[in-house]
């Protein structure tokens, strides 16, 4: 596939053949103003006319299509120059060929190509003067500013619709890379960041306006051995299943994030502990229940700590150490297993009784 350097000729080509065929019919109407000669009209002919396909077929023929349509665009600058003494420095045809083609440079967003056009455009004027002589007759009469303005419009408008296109593009761009980097790209839960974001304003809501917040902790058990026995990938489809699962087990409005390797963090807005812990068993329970297609023998089980928001939570970092303390008795009592961690010290983790009776 031609990258976009390769694909520029093509793009550049029929720009440029409006372009300067527009700027051809200015000059035209300049020309016949004054009843200039014919060594004035091949003036004017061959660069607005002839040279837009002589281009062309230069970058296309190049080993380097880019830098040959960067001499190009240079050129351009050159022979928009040498329309002005043409032209006899006809003052308006003249401001607005050499302003069209700067604003043509910058808004190909190439850098630096506006600077290098202006020694383009001083050696164009230069060389042309050459030929023409001074002939000073500055004044713009009616037929040369009504040939001006459809030039004026179409450039202008052309222009505007280049950069909304281009606007669009990186909004859209931003949208996307907005969600990369939200989202993690192993289970397609929320990254850590992201995660963090939403439990911080969470517990300032629960602050503010006592609206009740839980957070789960969840850690899958003896992780590292299903990557030992089984390899990687194997650990990353687990990983994978793990999501599937918690992701089927919250609300649009929660928000499950992969808080590292294989551990999740889990926000249940709006929800009494009970409930949370209801929504962890479920969870848990399923993870027990999971088979993997390739590998149905394999099983794997989760640990989980939750924790409700309460006023004595002054930071996240105090909410989440209250949620991990809670994983980790889960973990100490055998794993396996949810445990609350407003749950008094030593009681029975809350689906102890559920796990050690199977
Ligand atoms: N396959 C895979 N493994 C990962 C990924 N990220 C981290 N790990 C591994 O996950 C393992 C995490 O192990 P730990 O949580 O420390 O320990 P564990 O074996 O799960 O033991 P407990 O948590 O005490 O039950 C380490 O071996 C990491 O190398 C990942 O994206 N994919």
């Amino acid at each position: 596939m031609a990258t976009y350097e390769q694909q520029m000729p093509r793009r550049v080509y029929p720009l440029r053949v409006l372009g300067m065929g527009l700027g051809g019919v200015v000059v035209a109407v300049v020309l016949w103003q004054r009843q200039a000669a014919v060594g004035a009209w091949i003036g004017m002919v061959l660069p607005c006319f002839v040279w837009p396909h002589v281009a062309y077929r230069l970058a296309r023929r190049s080993a380097d299509p880019y830098r040959a349509e960067i001499r190009n665009l240079l050129a351009d600058s050159a022979l928009a120059a040498a329309m002005v003494p043409l032209m006899h420095f006809s003052l308006l045809p003249s401001v607005l060929l050499c302003t069209l083609t700067m604003v043509d440079k910058i808004t190909t967003g190439i850098r630096g190509l506006w600077a290098k056009s202006i020694p383009a455009m001083l050696a164009g004027g230069a060389v042309a003067t050459l030929f023409t002589g001074v002939h000073w007759s500055p004044e713009s009469p009616l037929p040369t500013i009504v040939a001006c303005l459809p030039v004026m419009a179409l450039h202008t408008i052309s222009v505007s619709v280049v950069s909304y296109r281009l606007i669009r593009k990186v909004s859209q761009q931003n949208l996307l890379l907005d969600e990369l980097r939200r989202v993690d790209t192993l289970t397609g839960l929320y990254g850590r960041g992201h995660w963090q974001e939403e439990a911080e304003a969470a517990l300032r809501r629960h602050h503010t306006r006592s609206e009740p917040a839980c957070m789960l902790m969840m850690d899958i058990d003896s992780f590292k051995q299903i990557n030992d026995q089984h390899g990687h990938s194997v650990g990353d489809e687990v990983i994978r299943a793990v999501a599937h699962v918690v992701r089927g087990n919250v609300r649009a409005t929660d928000c499950a994030g992969r808080y590292g390797g294989d551990e999740f963090a889990i926000l249940l807005t709006g929800m009494a502990v009970e409930e949370a812990v209801a929504v962890a068993e479920r969870i848990r329970a399923q993870t027990e229940a999971i088979r993997l297609r390739d590998m149905p023998a394999l099983r794997m089980t989760t640990s989980i700590g939750v924790a409700a928001a309460h006023p004595g939570h002054g930071t996240l970092r105090a909410w989440m150490d209250a949620a991990d303390a809670a994983l980790y008795v889960a973990k100490n009592a055998g794993r396996n297993r949810v445990t609350d961690s407003a749950a008094p010290a030593g009681a029975a983790p809350a689906a102890a009784l559920s796990t050690s009776d199977r």
